[in-house]
């Protein structure tokens, strides 16, 4: 055995007797969360978990070259999973925030050519090494939280070519930090405001950078589907083309107006929609139907300064299955602290601690097509772990705004 994880104050396993790869849905099996107590993890030399089990007979398996690792009575539970990102752009926009205290919102800012279009041009200026340096300092802070697996979209481009950049600087930051990355195209994110071909030629455009992207390594494509960015219909007609390449596909669905962005993730049977403020009680309904997972952002809401997305109505009457992320991005969410994020879930969506904890974990793994990998801690899986310096779950959550994690584990190295 080349590791044991041993002395655990508590331990969150997430997992449950069926030993699905699926999601939990519904409240009362996001609080089925798996708890143990006096048990210890062994992880094998390829940095897979062997065993869970009690301590004592873990700790028997150990030979001379078993390396213990002391959680000293902490919380431990899987490495958590930031399942919505725009981990990779140019610059920043703390600017606009005088902007939206004086009245404008963060649509109108968009209109006037500011926003994501600022971030556009930013990012198509810069170097892909200076992308890259500003995208690594990003990740290094998100991996302080306890972030294992991160997925990162790109969205900030005027043209293929640095749409491609993102990719690129993303794929670097897979290859060298040690986080797992998980790839989604997002051309279709803002519509620049002059059009000299035209919209629809524009959509066309869009559609023909798919097929580069998918080649390029994303898994995913995503549309903002929004009043006054792309319609239903647009988004629709994008990710149709998407999956028809066999992308999955995700939406920014009902961030601020719902259109009918939800419904065409029911629809389109994608496999996530994210933000979800807005959405009507049927948008979420038809959502549950499809099986499509719902990605709440509560650190966009705070930000933006809007009522939380209605978690609670997704979770007891819609029983969807929830998981929550940063945002992470330079308007709408410029913080990287994913305990935060869990926080605010706590705090603002209502959320309970192990609900909090399974969207962070195994349904964010769901989010990103990645529940048979990642958020659980069971035999077979990669050990990624986190360590928390907190006798308990609800201690973290509550003393907000700080880091509580000890150390983390990716497939068994320590990345923290
Ligand atoms: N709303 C659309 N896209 C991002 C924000 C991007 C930005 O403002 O740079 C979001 O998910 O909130
Ligand atoms: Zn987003």
């Amino acid at each position: 055995m080349k590791q044991i994880i041993h002395r655990i104050g508590l331990l969150w396993t997430m997992d449950d007797e069926t030993r699905s790869n699926g999601p939990r849905c519904g409240a009362d099996a996001m609080r089925a969360v798996g708890a143990m107590k006096d048990v210890a993890i062994a992880i094998d030399e390829e940095g897979v978990i062997v065993d869970v089990g009690a301590e004592k007979a873990i700790c028997d398996l150990a030979d001379a070259q078993t390396q213990f690792i002391d959680a000293e009575g902490g919380f431990v539970a899987p490495g958590l999973v930031d399942p919505h990102t725009h981990l990779v752009h140019g610059g920043s926009r703390e600017k606009e925030l005088p902007l939206r205290l004086a009245g404008a919102s963060y649509l109108d800012i968009l209109r006037e050519g500011g926003g994501i279009l600022n971030t556009i041009r930013e990012t198509t200026a810069y170097s892909e090494d200076v992308l890259f340096a500003q995208a690594k300092t990003s990740l290094e802070r998100m991996q302080r939280f306890g972030v294992t697996t991160v997925e990162a979209k790109t969205g900030y481009s005027s043209s293929l070519a640095v749409e491609l950049k993102q990719l690129r600087v993303a794929k670097r930051l897979a290859e060298s930090s040690g986080v797992n990355l998980v790839h989604t195209a997002m051309p279709a994110h803002a519509v620049p405001k002059e059009l000299p071909a035209g919209r629809e030629a524009y959509i066309e455009e869009l559609v023909s950078m798919l097929p580069h992207l998918q080649a390029a390594g994303a898994e995913f494509a995503d549309v903002f589907v929004e009043e006054g960015v792309f319609s239903v219909d647009e988004g629709r007609h994008i990710l149709e083309a998407a999956k028809a390449l066999g992308m999955k596909t995700k939406i920014h669905a009902d961030e601020m107006v719902p259109i009918g962005g939800a419904q065409l993730a029911a629809e389109l049977g994608a496999t996530s929609a994210d933000h979800l403020l807005a959405s009507t009680d049927e948008g979420l309904l038809r959502m549950a139907e499809a099986g499509v997972m719902a990605v709440c952002l509560p650190g966009t809401s705070f930000y933006l300064q809007k009522p939380a997305a209605r978690a609670r109505f997704m979770l007891d009457e819609a029983k969807l299955g929830v998981a929550i992320a940063s945002d992470y991005n330079p308007g709408s969410c410029p913080s990287e602290n994913f305990g935060l994020t869990m926080s605010l879930a706590l705090l603002t969506l209502k959320m309970r601690p192990e609900e909090v904890f399974m969207a962070a974990t195994r349904n964010a793994a769901c989010a990103i097509a990645r529940g048979h990998v990642a958020g659980v801690i069971r035999p077979g899986r990669n050990a990624d772990i986190v360590i928390y310096t907190a006798a308990n779950p609800e201690y973290v959550l509550t003393h907000f705004g700080i880091s509580h994690v000890r150390e983390v584990f990716v497939k068994g190295r320590r990345i923290l």
